[in-house]
């Protein structure tokens, strides 16, 4: 392992399925592999970063009907290098965390064979859920948010942008709190820097950053100032593909000078149209089924089956505050 890598975001985790991927092959077809990720999704090619610097990769012939395959923003694929750069990306990764989207009905009898869920974005370390202290401020809202957060695996930090509308923001930020006491909560003012820094303390390393929030918060304002430079435009003209074709990417994985990636995605920015209640829990319900106390807050009383779960490491504690979430949501209705 890398600082190299490391700091594009690798990790135990992703080195013990690489080499699991690379123990079947023969020595020599092991020299020509080597993990990438991915930086920019194009229609036909992905950008791809390594230890090789940044390069354009394609998929495997035999994997681009497979379905398997299907590399999204922030994956970490095996690449088969080609002699003249590039190459074949042979495999993805399994994912630390998944930003996907449910394919509606209408898109799922076109192709009927498809996976049922779109990945937006993959390997997601923190989310940045921005609002302002004006008419966007909507709790209900931010809590979807949280909770689809949570669903995918990262970490949510709640972020009160445009501080400079009102002279005291202390309001706003009791309301935050409500959402749950282990949240983090940085105020802002996107367009002077100001409150930046401890946003960029959370930027250590390789932690993968992505924003969420409505149109008009601050995001690409917030985005540009972690850069320190105009992230690309959405749409805008990045590479040709073979026919000499234009191709647009909208989905990029920046370097943050300093330290950390960042996620500039669209479709990560309509995730509040998920619906958080439905989110399914079923290995955490069958778990409760077996807890002592039938109303189990699977806190802090005895023989709760979830509890022990979390603590032999098989659940997350993301994933029961996430699922504890739900609970008390349906339990207020
Ligand atoms: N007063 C004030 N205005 C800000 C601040 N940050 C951003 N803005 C302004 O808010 C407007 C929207 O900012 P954007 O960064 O484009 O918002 P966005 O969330 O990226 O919006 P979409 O691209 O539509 O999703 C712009 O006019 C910014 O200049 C801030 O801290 N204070
Ligand atoms: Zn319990």
């Amino acid at each position: 392992m890398t600082s190299e890598l490391e700091a594009l975001g690798w990790g135990a985790d992703f080195e013990e399925t690489y080499q699991a991927f690379c123990a079947p092959l023969s020595p020599d077809e092991c020299a020509r592999m080597t993990p990438v990720r991915i930086v920019g999704v194009q229609r036909q090619t992905f950008q791809v970063r390594g230890l090789h610097g940044e390069e354009e990769a394609r998929l495997a012939g035999a994997s681009r009907h497979a379905g398997a395959l299907t590399p999204a923003i922030g994956d970490w694929c095996v690449l088969e290098m080609a002699p003249e750069g590039g190459g074949r990306l042979l495999a993805v990764l399994p994912r630390r965390t998944t930003f996907a989207r449910a394919l509606g009905a209408s898109e799922e009898t076109r192709r009927p064979q498809a996976v049922r869920q779109q990945v937006i974005a993959a390997n997601v370390d923190l989310v940045l859920i921005v609002t302002t202290p004006d008419a966007d401020f909507d709790l209900e809202r931010l809590e979807r948010y949280v909770l689809a957060v949570q669903q995918s695996g990262a970490r949510p930090v709640l972020v009160l942008n445009k501080a400079d509308l009102h002279a005291n923001t202390d309001w706003w930020v009791q309301q935050l709190r409500t959402l749950g006491p282990e949240l983090e909560i940085h105020v802002t003012f996107a367009e002077s820097g100001q409150g930046l820094e401890g946003v960029r303390s959370l930027l250590t390393g390789g932690v993968t950053l992505a924003l969420i929030g409505s149109s008009g918060v601050g995001k690409s304002t917030l985005t540009n100032a972690l850069l320190g430079r105009p992230a690309a435009p959405t749409g805008e003209v990045r590479a040709s593909d073979q026919q000499g074709r234009h191709t647009t990417t909208s989905r990029t994985l920046y370097t943050v000078p300093g330290g950390g990636l960042l996620i500039d995605n669209p479709g990560l920015r309509d995730i509040a149209v998920w619906d958080a209640d439905a989110a399914d829990f079923g290995e955490l319900e069958a778990l409760a089924a077996q807890c002592r106390f039938r109303k189990c807050t699977h806190t802090t009383e005895p023989g709760c089956a979830v509890q022990a779960a979390v603590q032999a490491g098989k659940v997350s504690a993301t994933r029961l505050a996430a699922f504890q979430a739900q609970q008390s949501r349906r339990a207020r209705r």
